[in-house]
Order: C-alpha cells, then structure tokens, then sequence
C-alpha cells in the first residue's frame, strides 16, 4: 500500500523526530532526497540551468538546501523569491555554494531553465496561491523544462487534493516521510506527475495512515481452494433492470459473471429477464411481477451470498419495495444507481447490522447527503468520510479518483481510474463486480477497493490492449469482456 497521512499529523511526527536528532538534520535529509532526485533527471548536473522558486516558509528551505548540492556539482542555479520572506540558512548556503538571485523579468529565468524546483508552498500552503506565488506557479507550468515540486505542487492542498486557485503543474513531486493525502486525490493529484517518496526516516512515529492506495500486490480476490464448488465460491443476486431500463441489468450481471462469482442469480421483470438470458446463459433467472412486492419475493429468486439491487431498477413503489426486501437481509448488499436514489428517501433502511455498500457519483451523493454536488466534488475525501459515518455504509465515491470510505478505516483511494470510464454503463458493470466480490467472502471495504481497481485495469486494457497501443474509446461491454484479462495481470 502507498500510505498518506494528514498534513497534523505529519507535522507531530517531525516534530518528535526533530526532538532526537541535531538541529537541520531532517531539511537536510529532504534537501539530499530532493537535489538526487533532481540529479538522476538532469542529463548531466554540470552546466545545468536551475531555477528554484521559492517561498518564505521551510518547502522553499529545502529548495535551497537542495539547489546548494546541485550548485557545488556545477549546476547554475538561480533563485526567484516570492515575497519578502526566505529560509535565510537555505539562502546562505546556497550562495556560498555559487547560486545566485534571477536577474531581471523572472519569466525569462524560468523559460530558459532545463529544471524548475517548485519551493513555494508545501504542507504550510492554505487556499488559493497569492501573488506572485501565482504567476510564478503559472509561468512553471508552461515552461518547456522539467517541473519538480518540493513535497506538493504548490497551489494544491496537501491534505485533501483541492486546488483552489493557481497550481503547479509538476513532472515529478519528491515528498518527504509520508505521501499527503492530496497527493492521492484528484485535483491535487493530477498536478503531481511522478510522486517519489523519500525516507527521512519518519517511520516509527508515524501513526496509522488517514489514507491509503493499493498496489498491485495489496489486490487480492477471493481464490477458489481446491475443493470450491459454485456454491461455496459465493453466489451472487442481482435484482436490475425494469422495463424502461434493460441495458443496466445486461451490464451489472454481466460484471458478476466476469467478477469470479460461484453463480450469478437473477431476477427482475420479464423484458430484461429475457435479455439477461440471451447474454448471459450461465445466469439463474427468474421473473417476478410488476409492482410493488413483500420480504417473500427474495425466497423465489433462491438463496444468495450477497445482493446487487438498484441499476436500472426505477425509482417507484416497487424498486421501493425490493430494496426494503433485500436490505432486510442479513446478507452483504451493494445499492447503486436508482436504488440510491430510493435510498435518499428512505435512508431508515440503511439501519441494518449486516454490511452495506453504496456506490454513487457525486450527483446521488449529493441527494444522499443533502450536500451540494460541487461541494463533494471539490472536498472529496470530506464528503465520503462524511458519508460513510452518516450512513453507516461503506462508502464508494466515484470520480476522477473513486474514493472508499468506511468509518474508521483509512480511505481508500483508486489507483487505477481513467477518464475513460466516463462513459455510460460502466457504473452498472462495477455492481455487479463488487456483488461477485462480497458474494466470494471479501469484507465490504477490501470488495469495493478491489472492485474498483479490477474495473479501471479492465477499463485500462480494453482501451490499449498492450503497452505500445494507442489508447482507443471503450463501451462498458468492452470492461466487462476485458475484466478475465485484468484478473490475470494481477501478480
Ligand atoms: N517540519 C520539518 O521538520 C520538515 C519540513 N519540511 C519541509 O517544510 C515544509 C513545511 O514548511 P512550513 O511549515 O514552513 O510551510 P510551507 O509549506 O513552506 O508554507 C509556508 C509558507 O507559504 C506561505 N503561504 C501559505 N499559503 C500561501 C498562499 N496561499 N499563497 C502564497 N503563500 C502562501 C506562507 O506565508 P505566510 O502565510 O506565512 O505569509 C509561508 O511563507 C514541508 O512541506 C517540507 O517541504 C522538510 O524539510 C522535512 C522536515
Ligand atoms: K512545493
């Protein structure tokens, strides 16, 4: 796992470090991680022309360290301060090491420069960037020479990703000690190019971390053991689709049948029914009747590890009455879509013992939570906490970064997202993916994350199918053909 840590507690475990260790010595271990980084870029340190950007706080102190090191190999390091404020140490040792203030329009210094070090603001930045913060963050982003941010791009909020104004737009971001949540959360993480993490030895102080990002590695789905039989590898219900909205039921099912359930059972009304069966021939169907229904209409269907109820379900009396059937269960239940928008008005059904798992985009969030959408779409990470201590679920935050929550627990953040996925239907085929995954055993928050990591790896693949191709569109009935092979890429 990446491990993030909230911008408070990071500060304690320097704080406790600082307190053992001589005076300057953890700048200087981020200085010496920041100027090697730099180094290993560089096509060769002498010559080079090194422009630091620097605010008055410690970030643009380690800018300085670093452009010391960089300046005693030959490198021709020049300084653009913003504001009256600077590290005066940093400052010192630089130009003892040869670097030098930018002479002149400091626009011309950063576009003639073969490397940028953003020092301007890192863990101690609030809001929006001020002048000249701003225009220096603008005028590195659209230089033509490597960016390297010092901790965070600056303009981005360490501790959750928002950018509220101006920010620099980095090629790599060298952190220190721990990732910061914004480093893992859309927009902030958009601007951080490559992260590199360097030690500086925090580790032992470090409490547990406030967010968290799987690797390949920490994907693991439930495996069949020799003796598995269909039953016991989890079978999985999906109650989808009405007459109105049949595609939905295609896609969701067809996400647990690729998702490594036992058996995929099926019920709905007759049209989408009849759909089901001509995709998806494996699948158990069965109809039920218009309208609304009792708890019994679930015993027709037959017994189920976990449910998936709400794509293309409707929002009427009778999706009303099949959510509060199945969510009366004791079983593990995925709600999505239109069953989420029942949910908003009927929230009393959440107040179950038995896992929930709620899979909205901000817009049902939104109704969910009664936030307004932009708000959940710029302060995600604080809405899906919000959300998952709220409505006592787990909770899945689609987006530019799908976010996981579930009280408690360290976020989740999804490491495999693609713009590509913005395409009708493919929420459908992560339903019935995390319904395959609950049905297997997987508890709700570890179904939901590795739900999400297989759909954008599938997403991923069925775009450019090998690492030379050129990225194409994708439907969702391509991430459902595509998810055996992203199973398969898992090590
Ligand atoms: N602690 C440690 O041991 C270690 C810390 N390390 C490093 O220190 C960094 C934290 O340093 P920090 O606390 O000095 O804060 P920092 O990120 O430089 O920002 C403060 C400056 O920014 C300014 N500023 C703020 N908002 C702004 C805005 N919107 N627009 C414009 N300006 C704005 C603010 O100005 P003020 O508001 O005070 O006028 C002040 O001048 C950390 O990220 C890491 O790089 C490493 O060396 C490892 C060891
Ligand atoms: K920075």
């Amino acid at each position: 796992m990446r491990y993030a840590h909230e911008v408070g507690k990071v500060r304690a475990a320097e704080r406790a470090l600082m307190a053992r260790l001589p005076e300057g010595a953890l700048m200087q271990r981020a200085a010496a991680g920041l100027a090697s980084v730099c180094a290993r870029v560089l096509p060769a340190v002498y010559g080079a022309r090194v422009v630091l950007l620097v605010g008055g706080g410690d970030n643009g102190g380690d800018a300085l360290y670093a452009g010391a090191r960089l300046a005693r190999r030959g490198a021709r390091v020049h300084v653009v301060q913003a504001g009256s404020k600077i590290h005066e140490a940093g400052f010192a040792a630089l130009r003892a090491a040869g670097g030098r203030p930018a002479a002149g329009d400091p626009a011309d210094a950063i576009a003639g420069a073969d490397l940028i070090v953003d020092g301007l603001t890192g863990i101690g930045g609030t809001g929006a960037l001020r002048e000249p913060h701003a225009r220096l963050a603008a005028l590195a982003s659209e230089a033509p020479g490597l960016v390297i941010a010092c901790d965070v791009p600056s303009g981005v909020d360490a501790g959750t990703g928002e950018v509220a104004g101006e920010a620099v737009h980095a090629d790599i971001t060298v952190t220190f000690g721990t990732h910061k949540p914004g480093l893992l959360i859309d927009p902030g993480a958009s601007h951080c190019g490559v992260v590199e993490l360097v030690d500086i030895g925090l580790g032992d102080d470090l409490p547990d971390p406030d967010v968290v990002a799987a690797r390949p590695a920490d994907v693991r789905p439930p495996e069949p053991g020799p003796e598995s039989d269909k039953y016991r590898r989890g079978v999985v219900g999906v109650l989808a689709g009405g007459d109105a909205y049949t595609g939905a039921a295609v896609l969701s099912t067809g996400g647990a049948v690729h998702g490594g359930a036992g058996m995929v059972r099926f019920a709905s009304v007759a049209h989408p029914v009849e759909l089901v069966r001509q995709h998806w021939p494996e699948v158990v169907t069965t109809v039920i009747e218009p309208g609304a229904h009792d708890a019994k209409v679930l015993e027709r269907v037959g017994r189920v590890q976990a449910w998936v109820a709400g794509p293309g379900l409707g929002t009427g009396d009778a999706a009303e009455s099949l959510l509060e059937a199945v969510l009366s269960t004791d079983l593990p239940v995925l709600v999505d879509a239109d069953g989420l928008t029942v949910l908003a008005r009927r929230r009393d059904l959440l107040l179950r013992p038995a896992p929930t798992v709620l899979t909205p985009h901000a817009g049902e969030l939104s109704r969910l939570i009664g936030a307004p959408r932009e708000d959940i779409e710029a302060r995600r990470l604080e809405h899906v906490r919000r959300a998952a201590a709220e409505l006592s679920a787990t909770v899945l935050l689609k987006g530019s970064t799908t976010l996981i929550a579930e009280q408690d627990r360290p976020v989740r953040v999804n490491p495999t997202g693609t713009p590509r996925l913005a395409t009708a239907g493919t929420g459908d085929v992560l339903s019935g993916l995390i319904g395959a995954l609950l049905a297997g055993g997987l508890p709700a928050l570890d179904a939901a994350a590795a739900g999400a990591y297989l759909h954008g790896l599938a997403a991923r693949l069925a775009s450019a199918p090998h690492p030379d191709a050129a990225e194409a569109p994708i439907s969702a009935q391509d991430v459902v053909t595509a998810l055996p092979e992203a199973f398969r890429s898992l090590p």
